[in-house]
């Protein structure tokens, strides 16, 4: 059967990593995106930058937007305490699946809970049909063209508190301009910008750290 890329990079991961091993399963989908397919994931040197935020706000309540083939996820899930609620968005159903597998090989599928949808149509159903109260760490990683309502959506929803913290991939490449307008002129944020490369690229990029302040 024609196989999709994303299944290639599970099939690498479940023949040469290491069973429930987080960060060697990060390392194996390093090594076949840099060597083998280019594809989507943060990838190291942005993950570097993701762990480290994460591991400063160690967050209780995590949202992310664009769970792909879960290397974020695990990379995240991992620097999680006890007990931490992880939900994960993902609109494309065969990426879901996958991710789903990544989770379970990696030990994490326990942290994490994968909601199939599209961000804008499962954000207002957090509170009420995920017992959510507010999130503690955002990572928005899906359409660029979702960054700004969906932000909105949080906020009016009341998925934000003082404190929380957004952080955006992909606001330099493929960009989005909209977003770093929103956040870096709404008082209500406090922007910080973190330069780096695309993905598996020596092309520019850069993640934004955007802290709700209430
Ligand atoms: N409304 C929703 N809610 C949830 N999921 C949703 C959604 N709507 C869609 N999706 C499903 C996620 C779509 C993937 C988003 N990510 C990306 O599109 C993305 C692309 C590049 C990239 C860079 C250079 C290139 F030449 C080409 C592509 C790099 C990245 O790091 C990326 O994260
Ligand atoms: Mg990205």
């Amino acid at each position: 059967m024609a196989q999709i890329k994303e299944q290639r990079i599970l099939d690498y991961v479940l023949q040469n990593a290491i069973k429930g091993n987080p960060q060697n399963i990060v390392d194996a989908i390093d090594k076949y995106c840099s060597e083998m397919e280019w594809a989507m994931n943060v990838g190291n040197e942005k993950g570097l930058i993701l762990d480290k935020i994460v591991s400063e706000t160690n967050p209780a309540t995590v949202l992310e937007l664009g769970t792909y083939c879960g290397y974020s996820g695990v990379r995240i899930a991992q620097l999680l305490k006890p007990g931490a609620c992880f939900l994960t968005i993902e609109k494309n159903p065969v990426h879901a699946a996958i991710a789903k597998q990544m989770f379970e090989f990696a030990g994490v599928k326990e942290k994490i809970q994968i909601l199939e949808g599209s961000s804008e149509e499962i954000i207002p159903k957090l509170k009420s049909k995920y017992k959510v109260n507010t999130f503690d760490f955002i990572f928005i990683d899906h359409w660029s063209d979702r960054y700004v309502p969906d932000t909105k959506l949080l906020e009016e929803c009341g998925l934000l508190k003082k404190g929380s913290v957004l952080l955006a991939d992909n606001v330099v490449y493929p960009g989005a301009p909209d977003f770093l307008q929103y956040v870096r002129n709404c008082v209500r944020y406090e922007c910080t910008n973190y330069p780096s490369h695309l993905e598996y690229s020596d092309k520019e990029d850069a993640l934004e750290k955007a802290v709700f302040k209430g």
